[in-house]
């Protein structure tokens, strides 16, 4: 079959950024967590506690003033929830804002698998490990597909053979049939996703099949899955638009959903692959969707490429979502989806929920140096607005005192 064949159009950019932010333990309140294990349900433990990092006190001597502007900027104060949380939660627009979001980090999959240049495997797997340890409860960590149409994750096994001996965290792949199936497996994977499209150009030149042949082999995963009692995420893509098609009309991207969720998937992703949808068109999609799935099966995922995933990301919430994919320092874009951006930015969707006073567990300070150590490698700018920022903040606040 005929593939588009389009590959990763990459400026770049030449500034790195070196941070020491502070870090934390936070791990370990994960450890002993139960991995989803029936069809339809996944065992999240939405309880486990909010901890609190206050970042180290430096011993140099300050006034007070600079203290108390130390501790309210560098000391990293004003992110946490219990700050906003009064003031703005309550009011009544954000309301219907869920008060946990389970972040779904893409960023070692989605972000690292539309690369120009490939990532060695041990920078994949520091940078899962600085991932977990920020507090990320789920890490997709790599695809168990043909190396041939995605080379840059070709190391899946080894990948997988260096995140099994991490805890703290679930460690979902891409599988694309039976075969990736089989191969994550052996590899040690104890989660899968599987990821149809509600578009069937888009289909086509992803995976190489209809909608209703790949609905066919994902039946099969999921067969398999429960099986092994494996759980299964869904993803179901282009669900505002297609880079062939152009607009998707709601009721398909419903049906898709329907038909994962129907085969036992535990949670279904809804994937605006190419980033053009704004709160006007996102809304109609839930209303059809959830129709037809409960919202609580159902996460979110937005590409950022207009600059509209975290209203999109607001309007979701309001709806009933409270799932978030997204993607470390923005990293990301699909090989056959030309001009699609990255994700959204796990730093930008976490300090957003912090402001709304929305728990994640995610510890911001963490989560950016993660994204500055893959940025760094990959000789760019961190992606993340909030990263940027805060970095700039940190570097000028510390050079006051
Ligand atoms: C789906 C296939 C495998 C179909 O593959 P195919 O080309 O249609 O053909 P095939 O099934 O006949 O297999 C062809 C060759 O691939 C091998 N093969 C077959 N399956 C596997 C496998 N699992 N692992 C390793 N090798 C595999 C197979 O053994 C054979 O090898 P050969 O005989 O030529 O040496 C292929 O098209 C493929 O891997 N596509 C890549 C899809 C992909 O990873 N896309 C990006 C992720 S999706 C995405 O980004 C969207 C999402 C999820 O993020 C949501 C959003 O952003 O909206």
């Amino acid at each position: 079959m005929q593939r588009n064949g389009v590959r990763r159009a990459h400026s770049l950019w030449c500034k790195s950024l070196t941070h020491n932010l502070p870090h934390h333990p936070s791990i370990d309140k994960f450890q002993g967590r139960d991995y989803c294990s029936t069809s339809n349900s996944c065992n999240d433990d939405k309880s486990f506690g909010k901890e609190s990092f206050p970042w180290k006190r430096h011993s140099r001597k300050v006034s007070q003033r600079q203290l108390l502007f130390w501790n309210s900027t560098v000391s990293g104060t004003l992110w946490e929830p219990k700050h906003f949380h009064t003031f703005s939660n309550d009011k009544k627009l954000l309301r219907e804002v869920p008060k946990f979001v389970k972040i779904v980090e893409v960023g070692p999959r989605d972000g690292l698998q539309n690369e120009k240049n490939i990532v060695p495997t041990s920078v994949k797997v520091e940078l899962i490990r600085r991932l977990v340890s920020a507090g990320l409860p789920v890490v997709e960590a790599t695809s168990f597909v043909s190396p041939k149409w995605v080379p840059q994750l070709a190391d899946a096994k080894n990948v997988m053979d260096a995140v099994n001996t991490l805890h703290g965290a679930r460690f979902p792949v891409l599988a694309p049939n039976l075969k990736g199936f089989e191969a994550a497996v052996s590899a040690g994977a104890k989660e899968v996703a599987i990821f149809a499209s509600a578009s069937e150009s888009f289909s086509l030149t992803n995976i190489n099949s209809t909608i209703q042949e790949s609905l066919l082999r994902y039946r099969a995963v999921a067969t398999a899955a429960k099986e092994h009692s494996i759980p299964v995420r869904g993803y179901v893509s282009c669900v505002v638009g297609c880079p062939v098609e152009g607009a998707v009309p709601p009721s398909k991207v419903a049906h898709v959903v329907k038909e994962l969720y129907d085969m036992g998937c535990f949670e279904i992703s809804l994937g605006d692959t190419i980033g053009i949808g704004t709160p006007g068109s996102v809304v109609p999609i839930l209303e059809a969707v959830m129709a037809a799935v409960p919202a609580e099966k159902l996460a979110v995922h937005f590409h950022d490429t207009y600059g509209q995933a975290l209203a999109n990301i607001l309007v979701s919430l309001q709806m009933g979502i409270n799932i978030v994919d997204s993607s470390v320092a923005g990293l990301g874009g699909c090989p056959y989806a030309k001009g699609a951006s990255g994700n959204v930015a796990t730093e930008d969707v976490v300090y957003m929920l912090n402001g709304l006073g929305v728990q994640t567990n995610v510890d911001l300070g963490k989560l950016i140096a993660a994204g500055d150590f893959i940025s760094k490698h990959l000789g760019r700018p961190n992606g993340s607005k909030a990263a940027v920022a805060l970095n700039r903040r940190i570097t000028a606040d510390a050079s006051k005192i």
